[in-house]
């Protein structure tokens, strides 16, 4: 099973620049979580902070028991094992072929011999679609190639947690869509914990099993798909719909006067761009058929129902919505739309509690500068 990671009051500044703060989340293990954010909203800053190859002002980023921002650099080049880290490139050595470079992190790190290491090597260029372009030069092959090489890179320590920044970055939707069929396969044979940023909304919207979003240096909201994908909050619709009315400007937040003289031209009949209004929950993408289930789902699944009643009711309805009726009657919920339901008596499998990556109710949908009151038993 992938490991958990617990972020809490994760800050980052360089200079007086406060790039975000007060970051807390957990990455449950072996889940797929999205970041999104608009560009410079610190996406990237925040991979690299996991990592510990930039520094955090303060606050803790826990894998298992070492928390990475304060340990020692034997602890931390330790740590570092367990990461696979796809970067938007590839990040690929453009003088070695495609068997080196992803020999490379073997053979750097390991002490396995050369007859184990091309086992490893063809077994993953195998699961990233790339079996018999090995002597191929990262500079002769095409940029979703370069990818899933830097993929099949990332995968060869066996890593229990895979980073990826912007895998859509220079790719058409339909290879993007490939690639994200690549991410939930490789979940579903390592069980590997997942976490991808992106501004890719049909991404955001059908591969994870949590989305947060960063905005304003904050960390906007962490939780299950659903809870995102119903959020009446003004920055996410605005973001899940590409559109140009709402908080977001063209280079930073909009102050007052900018939305209203935008607000005047959207009402004198300028197009906002975007699709017009994409709501609700689509199905989220599943393994290739003959691959075993995601383990991480099945968890999902228990963790989620545990903190259903926390979750907004808009949420309650799409997770209740998207069980079969076998799951429905397990978890003794009814769908039920138009309105809150009552929280239900849950008969989940036990999880053990280091991890559930079970989020405090009042982190499931946090709000900057909004205190949003989360529904619990008795509400209505
Ligand atoms: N090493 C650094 N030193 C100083 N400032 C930095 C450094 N790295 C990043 N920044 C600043 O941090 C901010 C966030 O950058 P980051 O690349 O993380 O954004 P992002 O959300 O990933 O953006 P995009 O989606 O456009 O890639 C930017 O203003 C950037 O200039």
């Amino acid at each position: 099973m992938g490991a958990e990671v617990v972020i809490e009051g994760l800050t980052k500044s360089f200079g007086r620049q406060t790039i975000w703060r007060d970051v807390t989340l957990t990455l449950p293990p072996g889940e797929v979580s999205v970041m999104l954010g608009p560009s410079g909203t610190g996406k990237s800053v925040f991979l690299k902070s996991m990592i510990g190859l930039l520094k955090p002002d303060r606050g803790k980023c826990m894998i298992n028991g070492v928390d990475i921002v304060t340990c020692s650099e034997h602890k931390l080049y330790e740590t570092r094992k367990l990461f696979g880290v796809l970067f938007q490139d590839g990040a690929l050595f453009g003088s070695m072929n495609l068997y080196d470079n992803v020999a490379f992190p073997l053979r750097e790190h390991t002490k396995k011999s050369e007859t184990e290491i091309r086992r490893i090597v063809l077994e993953k260029l195998e699961m990233t679609g790339l079996a018999g372009a090995e002597k191929k030069l990262p500079g002769e092959i095409s940029g979703g190639m370069r990818k899933r090489a830097g993929l099949a890179r990332a995968l060869v320590l066996d890593p229990e947690i895979i980073l990826v920044d912007e895998p859509d970055s220079g790719l058409d939707p339909v290879r993007t869509t490939y690639i994200s069929q690549l991410f939930l396969d490789v979940n579903a044979q390592s069980d590997a914990t997942f976490l991808i940023v992106t501004h890719n909304i049909n991404l955001a919207r059908t591969v994870p099993d949590n989305l947060g979003m960063l905005f304003r240096k904050e960390l906007v909201m962490f939780g299950p798909r659903e809870v995102l994908l119903t959020s009446e909050e003004p920055v996410v619709k605005q973001f899940l719909n590409g559109r140009m009315d709402g908080p977001i400007g063209m280079s930073e937040e909009k102050d007052q006067a900018q939305i209203a003289a935008e607000q005047a031209m959207f009402e004198a009949g300028h197009h906002a761009g975007g699709v017009e209004e994409v709501t609700g929950i689509p199905p989220q993408m599943q393994p290739a058929p003959g691959l075993p289930t995601r383990q991480g789902a099945i968890r999902r699944k228990d963790r989620v129902m545990q903190i259903l009643h926390t979750l907004p009711p808009a949420a309650q309805e799409g997770i209740i919505e998207s069980l079969s009726p076998e799951e429905q009657e397990r978890y003794g919920v009814h769908p039920h739309r138009g309105g809150y339901q009552d929280p239900p008596t849950i008969n989940t499998t036990p999880v053990a509690p280091h991890h559930r990556g079970e989020l405090p109710s009042e982190e499931v949908a946090r709000i900057p500068g909004a205190h949003r009151r989360t529904q619990g038993p008795g509400d209505s």
